[in-house]
């Protein structure tokens, strides 16, 4: 369980949280509505622990973040800017952030590959990827280690229509495991299709009463 208490922060002074208060329950999945601005991917940065709230806090399980922890325990993250390191290949990168959690195996990381249709033998690095394929990979690392928390902004970008409809596919799969799930998306269809509940937002603030 996740609950956001009165979340409050600024950048360069405006208000991008506005007082932002929000409750997700384990094993749902949770869409993020609204326009460019309205501080969607700052919600999903303020769970990740990426950011400092001015007010308020984040609580995970009763670990409140970057108070009792820095970040959430078992956190799968694909937020805007690409992570995926381009000068290594997709399995390469997987193996080395393998080693910081060591929970994941290579069949584990082999199969995620699978799961979002690239190729775990392929040798060219990330680099060399196309765009869909690069989110593609992003994809597979925020869920290869079948975290409990996935935070997903726009994961079906550049992905093409047959690849959109299994990127969605995962999703469930992953819910089913048990995972909860939020993600911030333009596409009408990624929220009607995944998303159990739909949290409008504007200006900072959640408009629709959860
Ligand atoms: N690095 C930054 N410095 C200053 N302001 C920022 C920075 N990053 C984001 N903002 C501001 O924070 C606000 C919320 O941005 P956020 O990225 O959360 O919006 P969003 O809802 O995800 O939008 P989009 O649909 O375009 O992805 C915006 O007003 C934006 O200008």
């Amino acid at each position: 369980m996740i609950r956001i208490e009165h979340a409050v922060k600024y950048l360069d002074k405006k208000v991008v949280l506005d007082d932002v208060n929000l409750e997700f329950e384990d094993g749902k999945i949770y869409g993020l509505r609204g326009r460019n601005g309205a501080g969607k991917t700052m919600i999903l940065r303020a769970i990740a622990g990426l950011i400092h709230l001015k007010h308020g806090t984040i609580t995970i399980d009763g670990q409140i973040i970057h108070q009792d922890i820095d970040f959430p325990p078992e956190l799968g993250l694909l937020i805007e800017s690409n992570n995926v390191l381009p000068d290594f290949t997709l399995r390469k990168n997987l193996q080395l952030l393998a080693k910081i959690r060591k929970v994941a195996t290579d069949e584990m990381i082999d199969e995620a590959i699978l799961r979002v249709g690239l190729d775990p033998k392929d040798r060219r690095k990330v680099r060399q990827y196309s765009l869909g394929m690069k989110q593609r990979a992003a994809i597979a690392q925020a869920i290869f280690e079948q975290p409990k928390l996935i935070l997903l902004d726009e994961p079906t970008n550049a992905i093409d229509l047959d690849g959109v409809k299994s990127m969605r596919a995962i999703f469930e799969q992953e819910k089913q495991r048990g995972a909860s799930i939020i993600l911030a998306s333009h596409n009408p269809e990624d929220l009607s299709v995944l998303a159990d509940e739909v949290i409008d937002m504007a200006e900072g603030k959640v408009i629709n009463a959860q």
